[in-house]
């Protein structure tokens, strides 16, 4: 569906370039979630693929038509008008029609829950609702690949459920989606991609699946620095092991396994600060994979 070539982008006067060297190829019914600390590049990647800012280098290329729908970082849209006829001016510059316009009129004030708010003006909304009727924009438009940037900033627990449900229901029809946030728990959920930027290049593209491992393994993390004497402890038990800066992640184990590590850490001077099982949560690797920035 679209293919990205060494895009990069430099802002005028900048003395170092936003973006550099971005390779990408992203498929019909792919959610790629975007994560990178702030300034890292992702809503300049974003307002490349909308045609906001024109590439400096590479190349955007589209197999098909480029229909794009945006749920931008600003909120765009006429705050002296009633949330209906915001949306119903953005139908219109869609130019959606019969049938069609009263169905995708309809979805999207369902997905932002929005049916008790039609006739509020729009800067009367709270930050949150404005949140949602930026949304509802976003999802009227008819297209093949959607991008979200930090769309849910401020949406309360219960609405934000139904924002991401509608985002996994247009990739469930096929659409491709960007959803870029720093709330990782909702990229876990809905990305079966993570792309993460660092300083305007490209740091990590992976399969969500992948990244957070299918089986789950027992993690352990000191405060400081694990106890010397562990590892060849592992290595005794004849255990899988991967390094953590901390500590330790122990893909799989049985009880006896189990019970020879737990006697190990109770003599150990010093608790651990971590003792999980289960899979890590996209959170954990981002903050490992990142240096720590969220
Ligand atoms: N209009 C601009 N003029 C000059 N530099 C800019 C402009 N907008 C962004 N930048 C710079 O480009 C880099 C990338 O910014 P960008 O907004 O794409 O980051 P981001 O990953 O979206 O960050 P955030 O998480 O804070 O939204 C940053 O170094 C930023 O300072």
């Amino acid at each position: 569906m679209l293919e990205l070539n060494h895009l990069g982008y430099r802002y005028p006067n900048a003395q170092q370039p936003a973006l550099q060297g971005i390779d990408l190829h992203l498929q019909a019914g792919q959610c790629l979630g975007l994560l990178g600390s702030n300034g890292a590049g992702k809503t300049t990647l974003l307002s490349l693929l909308s045609g906001v800012l024109p590439p400096s280098s590479g190349a955007i290329t589209w197999q098909g038509e480029r229909r794009l729908g945006l749920v931008p970082q600003q909120l765009a849209f006429y705050s002296g008008l009633k949330v209906r006829e915001n949306l119903e001016l953005f139908a219109d510059l869609y130019r959606l029609r019969g049938h069609e316009r009263r169905q995708r009129l309809d979805r999207c004030i369902t997905s932002t829950a929005l049916e008790d708010k039609l006739e509020r003006r729009a800067e009367r909304l709270s930050g949150g609702e404005q949140r949602r009727l930026n949304f509802a924009i976003g999802l009227l438009q008819p297209a093949d690949l959607y991008l979200f940037d930090e769309a849910t900033v401020g949406v309360d627990a219960s609405s934000r459920q139904l924002l991401l449900a509608a985002v996994q229901e247009l990739v469930a029809e096929g659409k491709a989606v960007i959803y870029s946030s720093h709330y990782l728990d909702e990229v876990e959920r809905v990305a079966d991609r993570i792309l993460l930027l660092h300083e305007g290049r490209v740091q990590l593209d992976v399969d969500t699946h992948q990244l957070l491992g299918d089986q789950p393994g027992l993690f352990l993390e000191w405060p400081e620095r694990m106890p010397d004497a562990l590892l060849p402890l592992l290595g005794e038990l004849g255990l899988m092991t991967e390094q953590l800066p901390n500590g330790v992640r122990i893909a799989s184990l049985d009880v006896a396994q189990l019970l020879a590590i737990t006697r190990f850490i109770i003599l150990q001077p010093q608790a651990p600060s971590l003792l999980r099982f289960g899979r890590p949560s996209l959170e954990q690797l981002y903050l490992r994979l990142n240096g720590g920035r969220l």
